[in-house]
């Protein structure tokens, strides 16, 4: 599904951000990627979402090559990923189902299939009584639920996760984090960069190490292995 062959990410002050990575990350996988501030985990998501390119190598993605991508068809490929962020990023004007029907909308879903998934997602995260809720009345739980019904509308087949439980208290990540292992077991991939070593530790999924950017372990049913 995923594949970088020999990447590198020279950035313009020459700062090298990643040093000849090469990974396959197949489908249905769960993917922890780990590794102290610094060591390229967002470059490694960056690229794969082709926000920069790579200085050498070739990333191959459901046998698309990403480079090879014109500037039209980007937006196309992203919308092809559900995102997740650490800061949930919801538009506060809208209501819990606004949000997540927005998404379908950009996409240009029928209104009949936005009401039908928008309600599943709703019911899939546990939300369908805070429908109509404004972000802002919502727990941090509650919107990152919301932040996860949205990436998951339109059935990606692979969800990236950038630190989803860096603002939430351990219970809240739990209840996060069986979400993420639900939604893995119907068949969406996962790729999660995270520092919290618990969730790591416990989950016992496979688990990509990066060091100063080069891959430094890589490890089925992994652990977090920093003590941070
Ligand atoms: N646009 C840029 N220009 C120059 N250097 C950059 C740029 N973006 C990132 N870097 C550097 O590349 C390295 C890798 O950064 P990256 O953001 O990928 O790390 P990270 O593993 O995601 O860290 P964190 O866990 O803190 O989010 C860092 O040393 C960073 O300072």
């Amino acid at each position: 599904m995923i594949k970088f062959s020999n990447v590198s990410k020279v950035y313009k002050n020459n700062h090298i951000a990643l040093s000849n990575v090469s990974v396959t990350i197949n489908r249905g996988d769960f993917v922890f990627l780990v590794g102290p501030s610094g060591a390229g985990k967002s470059t490694f998501i960056k690229l794969l979402l082709r926000e920069i390119e790579p200085t050498s190598g070739e990333i191959i993605v459901n046998n698309v090559d990403v480079q090879k991508l014109t500037r039209k068809q980007i937006p196309m490929y992203r919308r092809s990923f559900g995102i997740v962020f650490q800061d949930f990023r919801l538009l506060s004007d809208k209501t819990v189902y606004e949000n997540i029907a927005f998404a379908m909308q950009i996409v240009e879903a029928s209104s009949r299939d936005i009401k039908k998934r928008v309600n599943q997602m709703l019911s899939l995260v546990g939300l369908s009584n805070k429908a109509n809720m404004y972000p802002h009345q919502l727990s941090g739980g509650e919107q990152q639920r919301v932040a996860l019904a949205r990436a998951l509308a339109n059935n990606p087949k692979l969800l990236i996760c950038d630190e989803p439980t860096g603002n939430l208290d351990p219970e809240t990540a739990w209840g996060i984090m069986e979400l993420l292992n639900d939604i893995n077991l119907s068949g969406t991939t996962i790729l999660m960069a995270t520092h919290a070593k618990d969730v790591v530790d416990k989950m016992k999924k496979r688990v990509i190490a990066i060091e100063k950017g080069v891959i430094v372990r890589d490890q089925q049913r992994g652990v977090y292995g920093y003590e941070d």
